[in-house]
């Protein structure tokens, strides 16, 4: 789903936006490596991966409940933090929205995921122009964990989300929209009522460098989330085992805020 008329000023997405591309830009290789990983506890982690698999450099941190950031350049962590705050504040209002979409209180995925200390991660991207390179694969597929995860870009190029036919689309997102993917913990919550949403990124057919932050709004870390009893009946018998927010994080990283999905090892039923 695209959101327009989101309430966050253009200014605050472009802000972002070229406050990362300066980090990736200006920011060193041994300044840079210094959030390469070594403490799984780490609040922030930089690399740069250029294989056959993945053509990408990021930088992921935790965005909140307590928010750190690299110090320069010295407008970056204020643009991300400001945007951080404002886009949080609309994933608040989905949630609301989202609750009545499913015939439930206004504040049940509120409550269900504590958002109210919810464990926000920003991971942002940048991927090389087709020329540079090796292999066509920016970003392999995956899903999000998270109750939903927001993207900007600063230009289309790349990202494809997997249809339910088993077909991949490109996606475009018009500037200064905000792309809302579904995460994992939704589709935990929801029995499978809702799909975390698989994606992935080709640098193939891109002649130039793409830049993109997605904000993954999470549960609160020590919130356990399993399938709510209304979404469990005959016809649709519960399909998951819960766990914590911090044990799915932890399940096949070590590192937290490398949120990679475990959505697999969760499932009781195939779908
Ligand atoms: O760069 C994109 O468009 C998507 C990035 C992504 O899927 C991720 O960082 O998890
Ligand atoms: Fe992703």
């Amino acid at each position: 789903m695209q959101l327009v008329n989101h309430g966050v000023p253009d200014g605050v997405i472009e802000g972002a936006l070229s406050g990362i591309a300066d980090f990736f830009e200006q920011t060193s290789v041994e300044e840079k490596s210094k959030y390469k990983k070594g403490d799984p506890k780490a609040r922030i982690l930089w690399d740069a991966r250029s294989h056959s698999g993945e053509n990408r450099e990021h930088l992921k941190l935790l965005a909140r409940p307590t928010f750190h950031c690299p110090p320069n350049p010295p407008s970056f962590r204020e643009a991300l933090g400001e945007y951080e705050r404002r886009v949080h504040e609309v994933s608040l209002g989905l949630g609301r929205a989202m609750s009545l979409i499913l015939g439930q209180e206004e504040s049940y995925i509120e409550n269900a995921f504590n958002l109210e200390s919810g464990f926000n991660v920003a991971a942002m991207n940048r991927y090389p122009p087709n020329f540079q390179s090796k292999g066509t694969m920016g970003l392999a597929e995956h899903t999000d964990p998270g109750f939903i995860i927001s993207l900007v870009q600063n230009m289309d190029g790349g990202l494809q989300i997997l249809t339910h036919q088993g077909q991949w689309i490109n996606v475009h997102i018009p500037p200064n929209t905000i792309l809302i993917q579904l995460g994992d913990q939704l589709e935990l919550l929801t029995n499978g009522k809702y799909k975390s949403h698989i994606h992935r990124v080709l640098v193939d057919t891109y002649k130039v460098e793409r830049i993109s932050i997605g904000i993954l709004h999470g549960p609160s870390i020590d919130e356990f989330v399993a399938p709510g009893p209304e979404f469990i009946n005959g016809n649709h018998p519960l399909a998951y085992r819960g766990i914590t927010y911090s044990n799915a994080l932890e399940a096949n990283d070590r590192y937290e805020i490398e949120v990679q999905s475990c959505i697999d090892q969760l499932r009781i039923l195939p779908i």
